[in-house]
């Protein structure tokens, strides 16, 4: 490739040959975490931060071994902030929440201003207390206390699955349902639209627009989406993205697949990811529970909405393949089902077709994967996992090789 040659990403399954991901790795955002704010701030626990980081670091090393690059949105969102125009955009859109009132907003603008763009970008990730900033002219920062945010951390932060998604060769930056979560997008909004790497790829979605987030949209094979509504993707969420991706020709066929609004099925692919091109890791009930609805471009230009159905058969029609064989999470006791589910023991990442990285704590489900002949890489996630997500959820796929069948582990 030569200097001026931009790469050509592109996403149009869940197993075709991991090319390259995008990731974060968790830092001071998760030393913010206290038994106060974990819930609000969507941690079921106070993680160990340096194990995470260790585990963390297992991952990526599982995903490097395996001729993935890895890039981190840290350092792409540092480049960034070298360019003015994205220092003003994301320093405007930090003071423009409405709690710090204009005295604070006003003295946190001059504060940012003078970041270079390393600490901006950690103070931009990690927050910033009251104490650190030393604001207490202004009336809200008289009524604050030390460690209250003056800017709020992002641990979900390493959950880059979320905060944006590759559909073909177009990348959606989403719009996150959780208020903890919302500001992570205009860190991923300004990595898309200014680094160099991605300004020449088109944008099919933005923050302002419907809810929807990336763990819930699967690419079930090249032209076929299947798109979790629920807790965080709202049905205008999937219709948008269905009109959007219809528009620029990336799909043919979108499912919605109405899921449970609980914590532990937040996301489709806590319920179910796909390990080759038609096999599927999923929790047991949702086998029989799951009903989609097929929406395709109708020929007067509208949505021709059918269904529901069962969510297999749907998805297999639209697949073009006779049918989707299913691995289950955990054994046939539920208990032990319910369990690895919530510890993210359907969350894997494909690495290619019928290679996965699981949490080596599912032990049962990672059992049966591979008595199915799945080459399983397992890595910690003791620490990681009190966050609630798994391998899949904490990488967002840049590029995958086109899936090639039929289904064979291939040798990396
Ligand atoms: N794609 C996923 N399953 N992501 C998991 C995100 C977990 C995160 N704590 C949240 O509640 O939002």
């Amino acid at each position: 490739m030569s200097a001026n040659e931009s790469p050509a990403y592109g996403v149009e399954s869940e197993v075709g040959r991991l090319r390259s991901v995008m990731l974060h790795r968790p830092g001071g955002e998760l030393r913010r975490l206290t038994p106060r704010n974990n819930g609000a701030l969507l941690f079921d626990g106070i993680p160990w931060v340096e194990r995470a980081q260790d585990e963390h670091d297992r991952f990526a090393a599982t995903l490097l071994e395996h001729s993935v690059e890895v890039l981190y949105v840290g350092a792409l969102l540092t480049e960034c902030l070298y360019f003015p125009d994205a220092r003003e955009q994301i320093i405007t859109s930090v003071t423009a929440d409405p709690r710090l009132g204009q005295s604070l907003a006003a003295s946190l603008r001059g504060y940012l201003s003078d970041l270079d763009p390393e600490r901006l970008t950690a103070v931009l990730i990690e927050g910033l207390t009251k104490e650190e900033f030393g604001d207490s002219d202004s009336l809200r920062g008289k009524l604050m206390r030390a460690t209250d945010f003056v800017i709020d951390p992002l641990p979900n932060m390493m959950f880059t699955r979320d905060s944006s998604v590759w559909i073909g060769d177009a990348v959606a930056v989403t719009s996150l349902a959780m208020p903890a979560r919302r500001r992570e997008t205009a860190l991923t909004g300004i990595v898309y639209h200014h680094h160099p790497r991605f300004t020449h790829v088109p944008k099919l979605y933005d923050p302002s627009l419907e809810h929807l987030e990336g763990g819930d949209v699967l690419a079930l094979a090249p032209g076929v989406l299947a798109v979790g509504v629920g807790e965080r993707t709202t049905p205008a969420g999937a219709e948008r993205l269905a009109r959007k991706a219809f528009e620029l020709g990336t799909i043919h066929t979108l499912l919605v697949v109405p899921i449970a609004q609980r914590r532990a099925t937040m996301h489709l692919d806590t319920v179910c990811t796909m390990v080759d091109d038609r096999r599927m890791v999923m929790y047991a009930p949702a086998e029989r529970r799951l009903e989609a609805y097929t929406v395709r471009l109708g020929d007067d230009g509208e949505l021709d909405i059918e269904g529901p159905r069962g969510f297999l058969d749907a998805a297999a029609d639209a697949m073009g393949i006779d049918r989707i064989e299913i691995i289950h999470t955990g054994e046939r006791d539920v208990v032990t089902a319910e369990r690895e589910q919530w510890d993210d023991g359907n969350n894997t990442l494909a690495l290619a077709q019928g290679v996965a990285v699981a949490y080596e704590r599912n032990t049962v489900t990672n059992g049966r994967l591979e008595r199915a002949g799945i080459k399983v890489l397992t890595i910690p996630g003791s620490e990681l996992g009190s966050g609630r997500g798994g391998p899949r959820c904490m990488s967002c796929p840049i590029t995958r090789e086109h899936p090639v069948r039929p289904a064979q582990p291939q040798e990396l």
